[in-house]
């Protein structure tokens, strides 16, 4: 759809924070800057094209996703779902620092698996660069949001549409960082236009908003470990060894290959499970599933590690409530 049709429905962006937000005294440091400094209307307000859009901003946050936490993401939950539930908004579009975003795509689409689109966007240069990203990206994530075909929580960046299930982050400073797993891309945007590449698949229906009750201190912990070379399960035992509340209530494994783990680590991982802890197994590997197989620990599927945490951590709070 063309971001110029005066028939659209209204896009209500809501900020977050991160390098889209950004800011460096000197235009040529692309990496010395400070995260989160711009309102969310000072960003759309660099956009001229956006000024012929009906828009809302909100902002929800204003932090270095690095520093995401479990009360930002409950809120951001919380107004994205309001925000959808208003009849004149076509879509939303989340400004998010792009170090853990894939992370909060995730979150958010195991939680409200939404029909409309929520389209997460970032940069990777500040506002300030001589090669800002930011704004373009902005641009198409609108173009997105309005559009009929688009569903569910996606990523726009780098003229390129992801799902939340694919995609992650691949690159700490190339300005087209992301990359969705086995090319997974949906679509591309171009000059406002979008062309789909792959149909959207069936999405899982949402957990629901109510498992997000619990407060978020007592939300469960679930770590990552690796596999690798001698990997010997001391640091399996040493957190089980940690005292009632503080032990974690879930592993997730990043493992070699299709999730394969060394003869001490998957004994260590069995005896965490013995003990009532939650595991799940994932791959170090950058794209492709762990494939089940006989006896072997719960695979995590096609998740990366981060985000069989998150799956792990949700599926935990669901669980309590039951
Ligand atoms: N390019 C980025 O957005 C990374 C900057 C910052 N660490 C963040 O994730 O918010």
């Amino acid at each position: 759809m063309d971001i110029h049709d005066a028939k659209a429905k209204r896009v209500v962006i809501l900020g977050t924070g991160g390098t889209i937000a950004g800011t460096a005294a000197d235009p040529g440091d692309n990496v010395g800057y400070q995260a989160a400094q711009l309102g969310v209307a000072q960003l759309v307000a660099a956009v001229p094209a956006l000024a012929a859009v009906a828009l809302e901003c909100e902002q929800v946050a204003q932090l270095d996703s690095k520093d995401m936490d479990f009360a930002t993401w409950k809120l951001l939950a919380q107004r994205v779902a309001a925000q959808l539930a208003r009849e004149d908004v076509a879509g939303l579009v989340i400004t998010h620092g792009t170090d853990t975003l894939e992370e909060t795509a995730y979150f958010l689409q195991r939680v409200l698996a939404p029909k409309k689109p929520v389209v997460l966007t970032a940069a990777m240069r500040p506002a300030t660069a001589l090669q800002t990203d930011g704004p373009q990206n902005l641009l198409d994530a609108v173009a997105v949001a309005q559009d009929a075909q688009a569903t569910g929580v996606l990523l726009v960046f780098a003229g390129v549409i992801h799902a939340a299930e694919q995609v992650r982050k691949a690159h700490s400073y190339r300005v087209d960082a992301f990359v969705s797993s086995d090319g997974a891309r949906l679509g591309l945007v171009e000059e406002g236009l979008l062309r789909w590449v792959a149909g959207l698949g069936p999405a899982r229906p949402g957990l629901g908003l109510e498992i997000l009750a619990q407060a978020v201190e007592d939300w469960p912990r679930v770590e990552i470990l690796f596999n690798h070379v001698a990997a010997d399960g001391r640091l399996v035992r040493a957190l089980l060894a940690q005292a009632g509340g503080d032990r974690p209530a879930g592993l997730v494994v990043a493992g070699t290959g299709n999730g394969s783990l060394s003869q001490k680590l998957e004994a260590a991982l069995r005896e965490a499970q013995a003990q009532g802890v939650r595991v799940l197994r994932s791959t170090r590997c950058d794209a492709g599933p762990v494939t089940a197989s006989g006896e072997a620990l719960p695979s995590a599927g096609a998740l990366s590690p981060v985000k069989a945490r998150v799956e792990l951590i949700l599926q935990l709070l669901s669980e309590a409530r039951a």
